[in-house]
Parts: structure tokens; C-alpha cells; sequence
């Protein structure tokens, strides 16, 4: 079903900005899995933090969902308690394959909890009331002047007691902190069978389109926004997951 990711291992006379085009979607298991450190770990956490926090009858948001990861793990984990799943993705190649992923599990569940694919740009959606939303590294891909209107919407679309599960890249402000782990983060690459050419040309790619900020700036952005509370659940390298509370 998914392929191996070489997507950037032959030279390129000019790097192409990153999109989540047909090529993508066809290898992006295997590219996050070998460029995320922690990326299973988030994945399968996100299933039991959403039993934590899914409260019954209410709807849950995996916005920027890809190919449903956070989603299909969710619905590993909740109990049959009236959810349901709105998985949000505005690259067309995404969804596409999403609805065949998640329809393929609808196949292996016996109760499987309803899940809507929806095609659409997150900035521009207006969110019901819900009780858990997921952006698994899906902020650090919206333009930076857009971040702290759509943590609004999501923190005044939450119910009380609910809450946000936000992944991202970070950057680290101090040099010696940001060389230290941009460093060992190629080696986790290299050590997953990437080039020096890939690598080189994946960051050329990505260096215009995904935007990481450091941890302070989410966690002042995301009191801006309205949450009373955030703090980390997970770090490996320069990738983590916070939990935000409404
Ligand atoms: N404005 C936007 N509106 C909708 N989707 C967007 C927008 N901007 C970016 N995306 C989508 O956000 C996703 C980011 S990948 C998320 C992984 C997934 N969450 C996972 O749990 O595997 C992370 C990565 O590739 O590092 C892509 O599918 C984009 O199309
Ligand atoms: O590959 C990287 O360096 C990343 O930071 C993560 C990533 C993973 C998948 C698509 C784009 C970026």
C-alpha cells in the first residue's frame, strides 16, 4: 500500500517548494515515520490521551489530518460512547487516500466510531462545539500570521474540560540547544537509511512552507488565545506534543 520515500534522492537542478501532492501522499507513512522522531509514540498516545479527554456524544477535530494516523488511532482506543470524528485536510492527495485508509478500518472495527474526511483549508472552517481537537504538526505548515486566529477558533469551539493535543517541530532559541538537536534529528534520518542529498534537498524543500516556532511562543500563543494551561506531554530530539487545556 505505502512505498518507500525517495522522493528526494536524485539531484535536482532547483528544489521544488514542499506540497502534499499525489507523490507525497503515496510514501508519507514512510517519510513521517523516518523523518519524526517519535512519530509512532505520538500516534498511539494521541488514541489514549483522546480517551481521556472525549466526552460522550461530542465531535473531535484531527485538522490537518493527512492520511487519518491520529484519527485511526483514536478510534482504536475510544469506547462506543457517541463520537464522532471530523478529519480535515486541504490537499485533495491527502483525502483521497485518507477516505480509502479509514474506510479500509472501517472494514477491520467491529463498531468502528464515525469518521468524516473533509476536504477544506482549517483557516477557514468554522468549528462546532467539541470536546478534543488534534494538530498533530499541522500548525508549523499555517502561515505564522494566521496561528493565533485559528487557536481562537479551536479554544472557543472546545467545551469545558476540553482540549487540544498540539504536535510541532520546534526551534530552540538558544544556538548551542537549536545546532545540538537540528543535528542528532540528521542523524535519526541517516540512521533511517536517508542520504546527505536527501536530506539537504527535503530541507531546502520544506524551508519556505513549514515554519517550527520555539516552545515559549506556542506557550504564549496558546494563552492568547484562551487556554488557561498548556504544558508538554512529549519531546524526542527537536519534535514534541503539548497538551492544551481549555
Ligand atoms: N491550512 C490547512 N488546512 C488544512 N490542512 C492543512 C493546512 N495546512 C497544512 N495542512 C495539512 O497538514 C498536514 C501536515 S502533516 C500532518 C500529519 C498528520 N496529522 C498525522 O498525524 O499523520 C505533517 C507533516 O507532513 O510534517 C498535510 O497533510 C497538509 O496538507
Ligand atoms: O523531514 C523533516 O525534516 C521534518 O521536519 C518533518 C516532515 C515530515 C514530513 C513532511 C514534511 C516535514
Amino acid at each position: 500500500m505505502s512505498e518507500v520515500d525517495n522522493l528526494f534522492a536524485n539531484p535536482f537542478s532547483k528544489v521544488n517548494d514542499f506540497t502534499f501532492d499525489h507523490a507525497v501522499a503515496r510514501v508519507f507513512p514512510d517519510m513521517i515515520k523516518r523523518s519524526v522522531p517519535g512519530y509512532p509514540t505520538i500516534i498511539e498516545s494521541i488514541g489514549v490521551i483522546a480517551r481521556q479527554y472525549a466526552q460522550p456524544d461530542t465531535l473531535i477535530y484531527d485538522l490537518g489530518c493527512s492520511l487519518g494516523a491520529a484519527t485511526q488511532s483514536m478510534r482504536r482506543h475510544l469506547p462506543q460512547q457517541g463520537n464522532r470524528i471530523l478529519a480535515v485536510d486541504n490537499a485533495e492527495a491527502m483525502v483521497e487516500r485518507c477516505r480509502e485508509y479509514l474506510s479500509a478500518q472501517d472494514a477491520m472495527l467491529e463498531e468502528p466510531i464515525a469518521a468524516e474526511v473533509i476536504c477544506a483549508d482549517i483557516t477557514e472552517l468554522t468549528l462546532q462545539p467539541c470536546s478534543l481537537v488534534v494538530l498533530n504538526f499541522t500548525l508549523q505548515f499555517v502561515p505564522p500570521e494566521q496561528r493565533l486566529a485559528l487557536l481562537r477558533q479551536i479554544r472557543q469551539a472546545l467545551l469545558p474540560g476540553g482540549a487540544l493535543i498540539l504536535s510541532e517541530k520546534l526551534t530552540f532559541t538558544d544556538s548551542q540547544t537549536q545546532n545540538s538537536l537540528e543535528a542528532l534529528h540528521y542523524g535519526f534520518k541517516r540512521a533511517n537509511g536517508y542520504s546527505e542529498l536527501e536530506i539537504a534537498q527535503k530541507r531546502t524543500a520544506i524551508e519556505n512552507v513549514m515554519r517550527p516556532d520555539p516552545l515559549e511562543v506556542h506557550q504564549q500563543r496558546l494563552l492568547d488565545a484562551g487556554f488557561s494551561h498548556s504544558h508538554l506531554w512529549f519531546q524526542c530530539l527537536n519534535f514534541c506534543s503539548m497538551i492544551a487545556h481549555a
